[in-house]
């Protein structure tokens, strides 16, 4: 059975969001570390004490007993079970829901297969690398044939072209799964490449929820803005956009009355394709990109004072206020 998700829901005074999901689809939630993205699915996987309600099709999600919800989980850091090998991890669900082995074992087989590491059926975890690890978490959660597969930061810890093979397996998974997929990802990629629609979480409450290249083109939060490489600032009630290379960094005080100037601390400075990318502790966070060049030139480290200004003309407005809040 695969149905829509209605959920409203309130964990502690950590969360309180509403938001639907459609079947087959990927709903990315993003947001800054501690805005309570993992309070949301571990609320959905019954993990944490939660208000509220949360409906798939006619199905009360939350009166029904954890063990019978058909949730499948992959979460940071999860441990597949130890002394289990990687196919009794996958078939897991299935035998524990009193499916005889060798139909849950078959089932198993299929999805090692699907991730390209049936030869690995016997391995025990410790014998697998994180990437494959990975794989048979992935596995084991769609193996139980979930209506919700939730997916905490799935690729945090691999090597970065690991994550880029996975990234591009789970999604032609994720393409041909019929239940709802939750993802919280901390990666502006996975949001814009695998996901349907995205729900920015501020704060326990919903930002923002939008399909990934519109909340791209129209961030509602800086943390949004930063992550897909946009500088964002509150102007009344406007927001200001514009790109870091659009960004002048210098020591001194800008001359001149444009008010778009700021000044702060460098927090960090990372290459960024030709450009060096700096963040700059100011009101609010900003981006800027200078070339390697003049970050030598200027001396520019983290702690440093700068002063950034931005040329109106490269700036787009648009209504803070307008749909999609
Ligand atoms: N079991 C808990 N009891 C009390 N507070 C908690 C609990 N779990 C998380 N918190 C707090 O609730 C807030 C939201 O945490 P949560 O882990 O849901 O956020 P997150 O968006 O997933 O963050 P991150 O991106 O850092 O993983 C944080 O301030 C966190 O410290």
């Amino acid at each position: 059975m695969s149905a829509q998700l209605v959920a409203d829901l309130r964990v502690a005074d950590r969360v309180q969001a509403a938001f639907t999901a459609e079947p087959g689809e990927v709903l990315a939630i993003i947001g800054p570390n501690g805005a309570g993205k993992s309070s949301l699915l571990h609320a959905i996987a019954g993990l944490v004490d939660v208000e509220g309600s949360a409906h798939l099709g006619g199905t009360d999600l939350l009166a029904t007993p954890v063990r019978e919800r058909r949730v499948g989980l992959v979460f940071q850091g999860q441990l597949l079970f130890p002394h289990l090998t990687a196919l009794d991890n996958v078939a897991f669900g299935r035998r524990a829901r009193g499916e005889d082995r060798r139909s849950a074992e078959s089932v198993g087989r299929e999805w090692l297969e699907r991730f390209g590491i049936a030869e690995l059926a016997d391995r025990r975890p410790r014998e697998l690398s994180g990437g494959q690890a990975q794989r048979v978490a992935i596995a084991r959660a769609l193996a139980t044939d979930p209506d919700v597969l939730l997916l905490d930061e799935p690729f945090t810890g691999l090597d970065v072209s690991v994550q880029m093979a996975l990234r591009i397996e789970l999604g032609q998974h994720l393409r041909d799964f019929a239940g709802i997929t939750l993802l919280v990802t901390h990666d502006a990629i996975d949001a814009l490449t695998l996901a349907d629609r995205v729900l920015v979480l501020d704060h326990g409450q919903v930002a923002q929820v939008g399909r990934p290249a519109e909340v791209a083109a129209e961030p509602r939060t800086p943390h949004v803005a930063r992550l897909v490489g946009l500088n964002l600032v509150p102007d009344g009630d406007d927001l200001m956009a514009f790109t870091p290379d659009a960004v002048t960094v210098s020591l001194a005080e800008p001359e001149g009355s444009s008010r778009l100037r700021w000044k702060g601390q460098i927090a960090t400075l990372a290459p960024h394709g030709d450009a060096v990318r700096l963040l700059v502790h100011a009101s609010p966070d900003l981006l800027a990109d200078v070339t390697p060049a003049a970050a030598t030139e200027l001396q520019l480290v983290p702690g440093c004072e700068v002063w950034l200004s931005a040329k109106a003309t490269a700036v787009s407005r648009y209504g803070a206020r307008e749909a999609g809040r």
